[in-house]
């Protein structure tokens, strides 16, 4: 560092994060090799909300870098695609890749020093694992869903959960479009057979899928999708839903999981791990099903009552089943589908006409690679401006831009307990100083402060980052400049 810098006071550490002031004074004081005001363009520039490249006008969005770059640690696990690695490294950031997801014990450890983690839908995210992330300030689930994550836990910590809620239907939609036509032509057993040697051509209770029901349970994403991929084959679509959602096509909404149940030739589930969808295919939804019906689930595994699966299709009331989740799934690859991981996995295996993938329903490369872009973005964007769109537990906040010319302005942002009387404590703390702009929006308990302070020095960035650190209603601050 150069002895220009000497004089310049430096920000206790936030969440771990060494934060001098000396970023928005000269470049020539920065520590970092990377994250330089003076050329913002070696740096990855993070879209606009809009997804569309910043502008490359003279005065342009100035990128906010609070840090030094490389003291921002990133664990990302479950083999996180190279297009999101390669996105959060070009910013910068020390990037940790490992493949698969770690054991509680592994996890805890690892979690202590990171800011930013990045996971799928295997690495559980408990409030046990959480209250050890001391320094971390955002998980990336670079997935769909979210219930591996404890939500509340996060969001009660400043702890924002980001991730990607459609990125990766479309490759669920054709999963399911496949497993159809494979369960009705029992394409699995033949081609089993046939790996083994044994030519067995038949046709009986072979059937084409034309003029056939299919019922979806949960039409959100997943479910639509496939409803017109379904239509298209000449499928009939009926779907049960909690939400009174308009029908794609000629599909139909029927009130009940019963009316769906008895009219339906196949069953797919496409809602989310919740209380309420825990077994909800069990001995009585079986009993509800047509004779010779099928049943497919690619949402999560706790929505089928396996053992009941396996009773129903042992005494042949269900024809065919295809599976892509299960209640316990393992971290990486490797030959653990046994009974050790689920007590009933070798009775699955043995059955006829049963398709058991592992968990691939949103593994293509289209979906993976979107994923890793549009949630590296998403941390990119937290990290460097605090902007909150897209995240599932804070309220969505954004902010215009500071822009290049605004070099001595600074972001602060505020998560706390959403209590009476805060925002006049804060507008007492960033009352002496300009505020170009603010916004506050909360989500329960919690919420999210944003204000654009301009003309501020690096001690009095300092002041007011620890005047709104001692207020009691705080649970993260973070200055940004
Ligand atoms: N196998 C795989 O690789 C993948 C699995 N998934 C799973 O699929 C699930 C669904 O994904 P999306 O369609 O994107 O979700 P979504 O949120 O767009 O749609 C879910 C639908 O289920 C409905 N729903 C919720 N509770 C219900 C209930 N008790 N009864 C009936 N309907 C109910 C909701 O109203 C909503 O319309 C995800 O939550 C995830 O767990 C998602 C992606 C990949
Ligand atoms: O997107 C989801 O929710 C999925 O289930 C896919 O999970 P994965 O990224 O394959 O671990």
């Amino acid at each position: 560092m150069g002895s220009a810098a000497k004089d310049i006071p430096t920000v206790k550490t936030v969440n771990g994060l060494a934060r001098t002031l000396s970023n928005s004074l000269s470049v020539t004081t920065s520590t970092s090799p990377t994250a330089t005001y003076s050329n913002p363009n070696t740096l990855h520039s993070p879209s606009n909300f809009f997804g569309a490249p910043l502008s490359r006008t003279t005065t342009r969005p100035k990128i906010l870098k609070p840090f030094i770059a490389e003291d921002i640690k990133i664990l990302l696990l479950e083999n996180v695609n190279q297009s999101g690695q390669q996105l959060l490294r070009d910013q910068g950031y020390h990037v940790e890749a490992l493949k698969s997801s770690l054991p509680e014990a592994e996890l805890i450890e690892k979690i202590k020093d990171v800011h930013v983690i990045g996971i799928r839908s295997k690495t559980k995210l408990s409030e046990n694992v959480l209250r050890e992330a001391k320094h971390l300030i955002v998980v990336g689930c670079f997935c769909i869903g979210t219930n591996q994550v404890d939500l509340e836990y996060a969001a009660n910590h400043g702890i924002a959960v980001f991730n990607s809620p459609f990125a990766n239907s479309r490759s669920v939609a054709e999963l399911v479009i496949a497993e159809v036509i494979s369960l009705a032509r029992q394409l699995g057993d033949r081609s089993n057979e046939l790996h083994k040697g044994t030519w067995n051509k038949v046709s009986a209770k072979c059937w084409e899928i034309r003029g056939k029901t299919l019922g979806i349970i949960g039409y959100g994403h997943i479910g639509s999708q496939l409803s017109v991929l379904a239509e298209a084959m000449g499928m009939s679509v009926i779907y049960y839903d909690v939400l009174n959602l308009m029908a794609l096509g000629t599909a139909r909404q029927v009130p009940t999981l019963h009316a769906l149940l008895n009219q339906a030739d196949f069953v797919t589930c496409h809602v989310p791990e919740l209380p309420e969808t825990k077994n909800m295919i069990s001995v009585t939804q079986f009993e509800q099903m047509k004779e010779g019906s099928y049943l497919i689930n690619a949402s999560r595994g706790t929505v089928v009552d396996i053992p009941a699966l396996i009773n129903a299709m042992r005494n042949g009331k269900i024809a065919g089943a295809a599976l892509d989740v299960y209640p316990s799934e393992p971290g990486g690859n490797g030959d653990y589908f046994t009974n050790s991981l689920n007590a009933w996995a070798e009775d699955l295996r043995s059955l006829k006409n049963i398709i058991l993938t592992p968990h691939i329903g949103g593994s293509t490369e289209e979906a993976q690679r979107a994923i890793g872009v549009e949630v590296g973005d998403a941390l990119v964007r937290y990290v460097n401006s605090g902007v909150t769109l897209g995240a599932v537990n804070l309220p969505e906040v954004n902010l215009r831009s500071l822009m290049s010319d605004e070099q001595n302005h600074a972001r602060v942002i505020y998560i706390h307990h959403n209590v009476p009387g805060v925002l006049r404590k804060v507008n007492e703390i960033l009352g002496d100083h300009n505020v170009d702009k603010q916004i506050t929006d909360n989500k329960g308990d919690v919420a999210y402060l944003m204000a654009d302070v301009s003309d501020v020095s690096p001690t009095e960035i300092k002041e007011i980052f620890e005047s709104l650190e001692a207020l009691p209603s705080r649970i993260m601050t973070r200055v940004l400049y």
